[in-house]
């Protein structure tokens, strides 16, 4: 049976007018200040002819040109990915120190280790206590550390040679207090929390209405799908900005002794605070998610249903939360639904390289003679972490422009990160001289996949591409 959202029945109006796509005048004045403010001048956002906004290139690029930082609205870093990297909250850069990085995702690897493979028992048998041992499961090789190791790399009391050619910045907490998430700065610890982790903190200082509520909501995200941690940031991030915006009005009317703000000023407000979001092309999670190959066709609405039946569970955790009456539309189904579907259509992925790969591959590279004395300490350590020593930060994020930017299977640009680039931002190069004027394209797909098989990946965006390479090569 359908389940029912009775907030979208009673807010059906201001749902329809959240959803409503802006005109071009308002897409135009919206990233032309995003663009100034960020100084990226080169690029244009405008309508296109037959596909709705695009970005065009407002300067000439040369091949391998920069044409883009985009910093990202919102983002988040994949639940399985924590165990491996520990990475700034907020901008995702990688946080503590070589030691940390590598000392934490062993013991935390123990932690998470099936039963059979972490064994208790000295390696000479004796005292299980003395010698509580963690070891890495490699499905070819086991190796162990003794804790004490390990635990003297989180403290950060055993320094490994040469780290401090990889200086990180230190970890910073939660201004809340949740031990969850940590930052590379006091100004990204607080630039995180008035976006959103005020509301969605499980520390002392949360500001959320439930905090049980919230963890429940959580746990169900990490279990079924962790899109729906960034639907809560951005319903978060749009719930601060309209309070925010509503205490500067009532001061404002306050000094001028006016009314306090009316209803249908409060939803003018609503509308402003969820403009960033209103930008973004959307359509519903069940109706654009991609059939999964294990998913007959004959079954593809009951497969949609579950889908929305999903969404749904996540939403009624969620509601209880971050409860906020003046909000409530942000909190339908409907709206909800819009947010997933968004990301599914215009999200990046978030990928950040690993700090630590850099570091073992620096060791490797030391002269024969000092790399035998160097290899015989940091040695333990690579073969406990095993083959995924260099495992990078990977998440997914909304990115304000470069969302904006269209599909080519012959594109002119590509998101692309050069070794400076130890962020979360996303970095968009130039894939060949692109002229003023031009339309900036990169390719959503694997762009030297077979015809057939790239309209199939393309039709999960809703569209046949018609690209000079597809109108070429269509049978
Ligand atoms: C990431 S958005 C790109 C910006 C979008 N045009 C807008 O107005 O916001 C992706 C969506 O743009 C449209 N799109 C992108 N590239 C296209 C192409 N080559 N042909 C047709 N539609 C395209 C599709 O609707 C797709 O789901």
């Amino acid at each position: 049976m359908e389940v029912v959202c009775p907030i979208d029945a009673q807010f059906a109006e201001q749902i329809a007018l959240l959803l409503e796509p802006p005109s071009s005048l308002q897409v135009q004045e919206y990233f032309d200040d995003i663009i100034t403010s960020k100084q990226c001048n080169g690029i244009q956002v405008k309508p296109t002819n037959d596909y709705g906004k695009g970005v065009y290139a407002d300067t000439e690029f040369e091949e391998e040109d920069l044409v883009l930082k985009d910093q990202m609205l919102i983002g988040v870093q994949h639940s399985s990915n924590k165990i491996d990297c520990l990475v700034c909250g907020y901008c995702f850069r990688f946080i503590g120190s070589i030691e940390l990085q590598i000392g934490r995702k062993l013991y935390l690897q123990g932690l998470g280790s099936p039963k059979d493979c972490f064994d208790l028992a000295s390696s000479d048998g004796s005292d299980m206590e003395d010698h509580q041992e963690f070891q890495h499961c490699s499905s070819r090789k086991r190796f162990q550390l003794p804790i004490e190791s390990i635990e003297s790399l989180m403290n950060e009391k055993l320094a490994l040679p040469y780290s401090n050619k990889f200086p990180l910045p230190s970890a910073i907490d939660c201004p809340g207090g949740c031990k969850e998430v940590y930052y590379c700065s006091k100004s990204c610890a607080q630039a995180d929390w008035e976006l959103c982790h005020s509301i969605l903190c499980t520390g002392e200082g949360s500001k959320s209405s439930s905090k049980k509520a919230l963890l429940k909501f959580i746990e169900h995200a990490n279990e079924t799908n962790d899109i729906f941690l960034l639907a809560a940031k951005a319903i978060s991030s749009t719930i601060l900005k309209y309070r925010k915006l509503k205490a500067a009005c009532n001061k404002e009317k306050e000094k001028n002794k006016i009314a306090q703000v009316l209803s249908n000023h409060k939803f003018s407000l609503l509308l402003k605070a969820w403009k960033p979001l209103s930008m973004g092309y959307k359509r519903r999670w069940w109706d654009c998610i991609a059939l999964p190959d294990d998913v007959d066709i004959s079954d593809e609405s009951s497969f949609r249903m579950q889908i929305r039946q999903l969404a749904f569970e996540s939403l009624e955790l969620l509601k209880k939360a971050i409860f906020d009456e003046e909000c409530l539309p942000l909190l339908s189904l409907e709206i909800y639904g819009h947010i997933i579907g968004m990301f599914e259509l215009n999200n990046l992925d978030l990928v950040v390289a690993s700090p630590v790969e850099d570091y073992f591959l620096y060791i490797d590279d030391l002269p024969e003679a000092e790399k035998k004395e160097v290899d015989e300490i940091t040695r333990p350590f690579l073969d406990a972490l095993g083959e995924d020593y260099s495992v990078c930060c990977q998440g997914t994020a909304f990115f304000p422009i470069q969302s904006c930017m269209n599909h080519s299977c012959c594109p002119t640009a590509k998101a692309f990160k050069r070794d400076e680039d130890r962020d979360g931002q996303a970095t968009i190069l130039a894939c060949r001289p692109i002229k003023k004027g031009e339309e900036i394209t990169i390719s959503y797909i694997d762009e030297d996949l077979q015809f057939e098989e790239r309209q199939a990946l393309l039709a999960d965006y809703g569209f046949r591409c018609k690209c000079p390479k597809c109108i070429q090569e269509d049978p």
